[in-house]
């Protein structure tokens, strides 16, 4: 006995043999043994390259589809990449943040890790480069913290803008007791710190004449910087490890941008 279906089907092609209901029907499953599942012979019998009115485009279309006519890109693929990434780094976050709290496996180590948080924090380095500007004498070392000091403000600006795009809240662990901070910096990615650790040593590293010492002591900086990031529970490590390359790209955007002594001559001693 036909199913209900089918003989709607047959109806519906009795009176009109180009019925869009007769296009659907054949490409349903049929899980009764009696009712065969069409095959396809040629190409242009795929509903890809039938020119028909149904449109491909609409959902009806989609889900009568037999999943080889599909023309998907496994959009799935990259959002089970993303979740799995985004689980681990919750995950590891929350182990390595030893720090986050007094109370934590290593908490008496946070005044520690704090002071190391202030090595890196905006205001003693806009503050100590703008001293410096003033102490040089001569003018190349001038033109050199000029533009550490454009690099710097550079950095506040670029990580407010994609802090206030992305708004990803801090972690769970985290104990919002900074010091000076903007409305901004409640959200989490990129880390504020691992940009301007990584910035400012790629930019003394090219710029300062120092000793192979102070150099690895200006590269362990960085990373400690960095790393104290989510030993304290501020950060996600996605977020430091965003901020680090992003610190990266900054450095190379300051020398492209690089100011001249002609820039701003009132600034320089004739
Ligand atoms: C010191 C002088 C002379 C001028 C200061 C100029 C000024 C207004 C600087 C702002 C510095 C500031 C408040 C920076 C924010 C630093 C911060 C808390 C970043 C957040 O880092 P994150 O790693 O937690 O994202």
């Amino acid at each position: 006995m036909p199913s209900p279906r089918v003989t709607r089907a047959a109806n519906a092609n009795s009176t009109n043999p180009n019925n869009r209901f007769e296009f659907m029907s054949l490409l349903t499953n049929r899980t009764s043994s009696s009712e065969p599942v069409p095959t396809r012979h040629r190409l242009s019998d795929s509903p890809v390259h039938r020119k028909d009115s149904f449109n491909s485009s609409s959902p009806a279309f989609q889900q009568q589809l037999p999943e080889e006519d599909c023309m998907k890109l496994n959009p799935s693929f990259l959002e089970i990449a993303l979740k799995s990434l985004l689980a681990i780094d919750l995950w590891l976050t929350k182990k390595l943040g030893v720090c986050a709290r007094e109370g934590s496996s290593w908490g008496s180590a946070r005044p520690l890790m704090k002071l190391v948080e202030i090595s890196g924090h905006g205001i003693p380095w806009i503050g100590g480069t703008i001293y410096c500007f003033y102490k040089s004498d001569s003018n190349a070392g001038r033109e050199v913290i000029l533009n550490l000091l454009f690099a710097l403000f550079l950095d506040l600006l670029l990580v407010a803008i994609v802090k206030g795009i992305v708004k990803r809240p801090r972690p769970m662990q985290n104990r919002m007791d900074m010091f000076a901070t903007f409305s901004v910096d409640k959200y989490s990615f990129p880390s504020g710190h691992a940009t301007r650790a990584a910035m400012v040593a790629r930019f003394m590293l090219k710029h300062l004449v120092l000793a192979v010492p102070v150099r690895i002591l200006v590269v362990l900086w960085a990373i400690v910087v960095s790393l104290s990031r989510v030993v304290l529970g501020r950060h996600n490590v996605t977020d430091v490890v965003f901020g680090f390359i992003m610190g990266h790209m900054q450095f190379t955007l300051v020398e492209h941008l690089w100011l001249s002594p002609n820039a701003l001559p009132s600034l320089f001693k004739v």
